[in-house]
């Protein structure tokens, strides 16, 4: 099975939670590596943690959390960002599928930009981003709570999570899963027709 890694920074749980359930919807399909961040992976001020970096190198996509602080992923989540500059020179992690998810206190807490952050992310390293394909308010079971479909945005409802906000992150776990067995047949297919060199 494909390895889906889910790079996550979170102090109270909340981005935990989604991390959980984010693995939950993808777990029949994917094999799961869930890579916590944590303050100790930052020594003077630089982000130390190779094992976590080599978990990616090996997996067919990558699932970016953070909760948005002052607008944006939170610094821990940064740290492993810059970190990654040298897989970046090589485009080492580029074609793999990524996507993201965040959470604030606020439903209009500016979780937008958090997530504009981890698609350039991606997008610098080459990777194929995976949005939300549940258009906001239309959906019966009230996925996309918060109408974001550049990846998941949650809030905090009355201190925690709305259930709603749970079956968004199985979701986009499934969708992630089923996009990593799409890419993979179609690299299988160029590797077939390429002519040899
Ligand atoms: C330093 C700091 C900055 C924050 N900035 C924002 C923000 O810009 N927007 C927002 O909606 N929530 C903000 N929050 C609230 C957190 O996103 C929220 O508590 C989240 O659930 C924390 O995630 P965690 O439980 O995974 O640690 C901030 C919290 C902290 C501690």
């Amino acid at each position: 099975m494909p390895l889906l890694a889910i790079v996550y920074f979170s102090i109270s749980g909340t981005t935990e939670t989604l991390a959980h359930a984010v693995a939950r919807g993808a777990a029949e399909m994917a094999e799961i590596a869930l890579c916590r961040i944590v303050g100790d992976d930052i020594v003077a001020g630089r982000f130390r943690n190779a094992r976590l970096v080599e978990t990616i190198d090996r997996a067919s996509a990558v699932a970016f959390g953070s909760p948005t602080y002052m607008g944006g992923p939170a610094a821990q989540f940064k740290a492993f960002a810059d970190a990654s500059s040298d897989r970046w020179s090589q485009q080492r992690w580029a074609s793999k599928i990524a996507a993201g998810f965040t959470t604030g206190a606020c439903a209009g807490g500016d979780q937008l930009h958090t997530l504009t952050y981890f698609s350039i992310l991606a997008a610098q390293h080459g990777m194929l981003w995976c949005g939300l394909d549940i258009p906001g308010g239309e959906d019966p079971s009230g996925r996309n709570r918060l109408g974001s479909q550049l990846g998941l945005a949650t809030h905090l409802v009355d201190g925690a999570l709305p259930q709603s906000d749970l079956i968004t992150a199985e979701y986009l776990g499934q969708r992630l899963a089923n996009m990593v067995g799409r890419n993979d047949r179609v690299g299988a297919m160029r590797s077939t027709f390429s002519p040899s060199p």
